[in-house]
């Protein structure tokens, strides 16, 4: 059997350790996320679903246990390391699109390419194909302000997905939207992430949403459970 995309085990995680305003938020989180599997990670408000999915994507460090990315233990490596392995294998999408407002969709989804090594030619047909495959093809060289909240967010997952990393981790991705738009952004997205194979933890507190991926887990004291 092939090593999970995303292994978390014992990971443990507070804010101020040691001082007076200590908040313990995760407390012994056990994760495996299978090649091409897509979890819901549903948690109330607070819960540290932010946090979890930070040290997932190795944006942040936990104070224990380990995680490791396609088989590969990320504790101890080196930042510059760390680093290389989040740009080209994890993708990262959120509520909030992100999109850098001076560059136009096409550009949004290139420039992750180049920081990765990927030659302009390159870059710029995969960032087309990626539009293309969320039916925004003729908006590539509108800039983000020009695009409506779904669109912006369409093109937010383009770019998450434009290094063809082997795990997408997303954070309510469209908790900004009305229901029908997030309806249909998460349609665009789940074509995506079915259509390339991807594993995928995506935070949502909507639970018709949630119901259409493979398994649901709940974050609730501190460690996660089935649901
Ligand atoms: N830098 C920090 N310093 C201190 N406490 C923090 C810090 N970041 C988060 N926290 C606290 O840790 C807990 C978890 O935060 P986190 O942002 O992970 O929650 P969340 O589940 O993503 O919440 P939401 O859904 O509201 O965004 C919260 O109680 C929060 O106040």
């Amino acid at each position: 059997m092939s090593e999970p995309a995303l292994l978390l085990s014992g990971i443990e995680k507070s804010y101020n350790r040691g001082l007076p305003g200590e908040v313990s938020v995760l407390r012994g989180i056990e994760l495996s996320v299978a090649r091409g599997e897509v979890i819901a990670l549903v948690a109330p408000s607070g819960a540290g679903k932010s946090t979890l999915l930070h040290i997932a994507g190795l944006l942040d460090s936990a104070d224990a246990g380990r995680v490791a990315i396609a088989g590969q233990d990320m504790s101890g490596l080196p930042d510059t390391r760390r680093t290389a392995v989040r740009r080209a294998d994890v993708g990262f999408v959120y509520q909030f699109h992100h999109l850098l407002p001076e560059f136009s969709a096409l550009e949004n989804i290139v420039l992750p390419q180049l920081a990765n090594g990927t030659p302009r030619k390159k870059a710029d047909t995969r960032a087309r194909e990626l539009l293309d495959r969320v039916g925004l093809a003729p908006r590539a060289s509108h800039r983000p302000a020009a695009l409506s909240g779904g669109e912006q967010q369409r093109v937010a997952f383009c770019r998450a997905l434009a290094n063809a990393p082997g795990l997408l981790l997303a954070d309510e991705p469209t908790g900004n939207l009305d229901p029908v738009t997030s309806d249909q952004v998460f349609d665009a997205l789940m074509e995506l992430v079915r259509g390339t194979g991807l594993s995928a933890v995506i935070a949502t507190h909507n639970m018709d949403l949630a119901a259409r991926m493979d398994r649901r887990i709940r974050l609730e004291a501190g460690r996660l459970v089935d649901i």
